[in-house]
């Protein structure tokens, strides 16, 4: 039987952040047909219980593990950086990587917070070589993706935002915990909550979430960038539940796709282009397929361009969580909305369901993560703590190769060495939060004593070490071997456990929120005893 032949102008694989921005944009000139193929689901195709976990805020984390989820897995993470213990570098363990399989992506499936970078990280972008990308032009095209929906005052200046995400400020997110964290981070030299889109540098921030606060659901590309108008063009066509796996690179280009159902190959001509945006491991997976990639990689007779740059440089933030039990006098948390949600406690969720029904507030209605702070390396604000970091800085890792390499290794130790920039991203939650060893989120202690947490969770946020992702095995049985690359760069985990040390012997000992939490009280499961972050090594561990 002969495949069926179709043909649109422009062809964009995955219709996630990234893809349905660019089909939203190019199909607004009628003369162009735009085809958007994309593997997951679109949100009315879903079960409603999953439809319903992709739109509720607060239930972000139950999508992981399910359909709208890739499911990643990474390599065993030994890395190259040699410690003498085999807990370091995360001791040869596989981890869990979520990413969202849905017309969306994994706007559809993220963690919701809107923050944009700091304006100096910005500039880094454009000083890597990429021109235009400079902060006010950033700022001029960030502005127009969204909208302030609702907020408190310091933030809802007005403005002429008409962008198509909906961001809100979380009902709660003024009340007694975010206070405390701006206080403390106040008290300890830095701004206390600054608005996160306006280009500030180190301090607290307060972090909207893409929610749109009149109807309490995600806002996200399948909603935002797909309202009604854009999906209701005669130029857009949207696939879902199709992977592409081959990308035709001879004349006619395009793609070929196969109906997971009928088996029925089409192929898909583009006349003037195809559009990979199929994310950070999709992308350069499709690419390797294709026979584009490393050469040295690359079975030879399979190779099409020599593109050595496809998979490599891989960075992710790695995080880590600090939970830390409080008194019994603080104000109240969310563990036991936490805890009651894991055991689907009807009793309990039905005052918070009533008020999200009603009134689209309360717990349900947003992220739960409305504080963060961008602090600077900790030890550069007194003479000792400088001498100290000076011998740290002259630490070197993989020698960095080309002229990308050696401009971000240079961008990244100027911010470490900067009291006004930011080497730690810290979030700040009133309830417990934790990881496995695999890097899925961890159950809260279910005791009978129900204690009441809040978490820190730090992020490095400028790694330098990198890892790879490339199709690996032979034809019928390849795979996607991701490899994080975490701390394969001794810098960073030098920097990681400075931060870490800091939660521990600067940041809750700091008032106001030292005198809320319980002395000598419950930490994360597992954690070491309080007060042994002191010492630096067990930090590394
Ligand atoms: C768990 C998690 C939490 C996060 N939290 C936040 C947060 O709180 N705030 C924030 O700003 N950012 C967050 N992010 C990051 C942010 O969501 C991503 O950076 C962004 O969505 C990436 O956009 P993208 O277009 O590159 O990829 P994606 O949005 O992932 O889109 C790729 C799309 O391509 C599709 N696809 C892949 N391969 C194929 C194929 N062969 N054929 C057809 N379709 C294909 C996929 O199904 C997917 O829909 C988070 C990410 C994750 C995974």
């Amino acid at each position: 039987m002969a495949a069926e032949t179709t043909a649109f102008d422009v062809v964009i694989v995955g219709g996630g952040t990234a893809g349905l921005v660019v089909a939203s944009r190019l199909s607004e000139d009628p003369s162009l047909q735009v085809l958007v193929l994309e593997a997951g689901l679109d949100l009315p195709q879903m079960p409603e219980q999953l439809m319903q976990a992709v739109l509720t805020p607060a239930a972000n984390t139950q999508l992981y593990k399910t359909p709208v989820d890739w499911d990643l897995r990474t390599i065993a993470q030994s890395s190259t950086l040699i410690l003498d213990d085999e807990k370091a570098n995360l001791g040869g363990r596989e981890l869990s990587f979520p990413q969202g399989k849905m017309l969306g992506g994994s706007s559809g499936l993220n963690g919701l917070s809107f923050t944009a970078s700091a304006k100096t990280v910005v500039d880094g972008w454009a000083e890597l070589g990429n021109h235009g990308w400079e902060w006010p032009a950033f700022s001029q095209s960030l502005a127009k993706t969204y909208t302030v929906a609702m907020g408190p005052s310091l933030v809802t200046k007005p403005s002429n935002n008409q962008g198509p995400l909906q961001v809100a400020y979380a009902d709660d997110c003024m009340g007694n915990w975010p206070k405390i964290w701006a206080d403390t981070i106040e008290s300890l030299g830095f701004p206390g909550a600054q608005d996160t889109l306006t280009g500030q540098a180190a301090g607290g921030l307060m972090v909207p979430d893409t929610v749109d606060p009149a109807l309490g659901i995600r806002s996200y590309a399948a909603n935002a960038y797909l309202n009604p108008e854009v999906r209701g063009r005669a130029n857009l066509t949207l696939r879902t539940g199709v992977e592409v796996k081959k990308v035709l690179l001879k004349k006619p280009e395009g793609v070929e796709i196969t109906d997971p159902t009928t088996g029925a190959t089409t192929t898909v001509i583009a006349h003037r282009e195809v559009i990979i945006a199929a994310g950070a491991f999709g992308s350069p997976k499709l690419l390797e397929l294709c026979g584009i990639g490393d050469a040295g990689r690359l079975c030879v007779d399979h190779v099409v361009v020599d593109a050595p740059g496809v998979g490599v440089n891989l960075q992710n933030h790695p995080l880590i969580t600090l939970s830390f039990e409080v008194a019994s006098d603080s104000p109240p948390t969310k563990d036991a909305f936490v805890r009651a949600a894991l055991r689907q406690d009807g009793e309990v969720l039905g005052g918070p369901m009533k008020e999200y029904m009603e009134h689209r507030t309360g717990p349900f209605a947003s992220s739960g993560m409305t504080s963060a702070a961008q602090l600077p390396l900790p030890g550069l604000d007194t003479p000792e703590g400088r001498q100290e970091l000076e011998g740290l800085f002259s630490t070197t890792g993989p020698s960095p190769s080309g002229v990308f390499a050696l401009t971000h290794e240079r961008f990244v130790r100027a911010i470490l060495s900067s009291r006004s920039e930011a080497s730690g991203y810290y979030t700040f939650g009133s309830a417990y939060a934790a990881f496995n060893p695999d890097g899925t989120s961890a159950l809260p202690p279910m005791d009978a004593s129900e204690d009441s947490y809040i978490t820190v969770v730090l992020m490095l946020a400028h790694p330098l070490s990198r890892g790879s992702v490339h199709v690996v095995g032979a034809a019928a049985e390849q795979t996607l071997a991701i490899d994080l690359g975490y701390f394969s760069h001794p810098l960073d985990l030098e920097v990681m456990a400075r931060h870490l040390q800091f939660i521990e012997q600067g940041l809750t000992v700091a008032e106001p929120l030292a005198k809320w939490l319980k002395p000598n009280g419950k930490r994360t499961v597992g954690a070491p005893e309080a007060g042994a972050f002191k010492d630096l090594e067990v930090a590394k561990k």
